[in-house]
């Protein structure tokens, strides 16, 4: 595995902004470019895996959409479940459910009831944290399934919209996103 310095300064290397998307004065922070190149999306992995080892995880919780690209592919390397957080009426059968606010709207997750065993640790993992308002509704999906939360991965936060302060578990971040990049 590469330093996780090293790593970091490529991932950022690949990302793209696009200001005003999806609406006016919204900084849009592109991380789809690391799966276009393996060796980055290994990276990606890696970086993560580094951050997890030691720890006890049960389950991998992606938040739909760009958590479904790597959480699958981490919760595999792990050798642990994945389990999707979804946006409203996606999943079949009894769901839980969380409305929420997030940096540019209002949304609903929700998650299987019955699919993660109460008492499990769980690691909840998207592209990026901004208001913190979708992690938070996950998180809360964890928490009525009986699960705990362990830590939260993102491979972006963008943090002077202090999402962490609606998190109840640990944070850990691989990049940050400034607010003067929207000026
Ligand atoms: O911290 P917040 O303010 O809640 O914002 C972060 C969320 O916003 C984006 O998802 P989006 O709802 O745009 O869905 P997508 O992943 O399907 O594009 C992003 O992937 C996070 O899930
Ligand atoms: N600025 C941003 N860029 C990309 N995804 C986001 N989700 C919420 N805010 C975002």
């Amino acid at each position: 595995m590469s330093d996780i310095n090293e790593i970091k300064r490529e991932l950022k290397g690949a990302l793209r902004q696009f200001p005003n998307f999806p609406s006016e004065g919204i900084l849009f922070e592109d991380f789809l470019p690391i799966f276009s190149k393996p060796e980055l999306f290994q990276k990606l992995i890696d970086a993560f895996k580094i951050q997890l080892e030691g720890k006890k995880v049960d389950y991998i919780v992606g938040l739909e959409s760009r958590g479904f690209l790597f959480g699958p592919a981490l919760a595999l390397s792990l050798g642990v479940g994945f389990i999707p957080a979804r946006k409203p009426g996606k999943l079949p059968g009894s769901v839980y459910s969380v409305e929420f606010q997030k940096e540019y709207g209002s949304d609903k997750l929700e998650m299987q009831v019955g699919v993660i065993e109460e008492g499990s640790n769980v690691v909840i993992v998207d592209d990026i944290l901004a208001t913190g308002g979708t992690a938070a509704a996950a998180e809360s999906l964890v928490k009525k399934s009986g699960a705990n939360v362990l830590e939260f991965l993102f491979v972006m936060e963008l943090d002077f919209l202090k999402g962490q302060s609606k998190l109840g578990a640990p944070v850990y971040t691989l990049l940050t996103g400034q607010e003067e990049e929207l000026k």
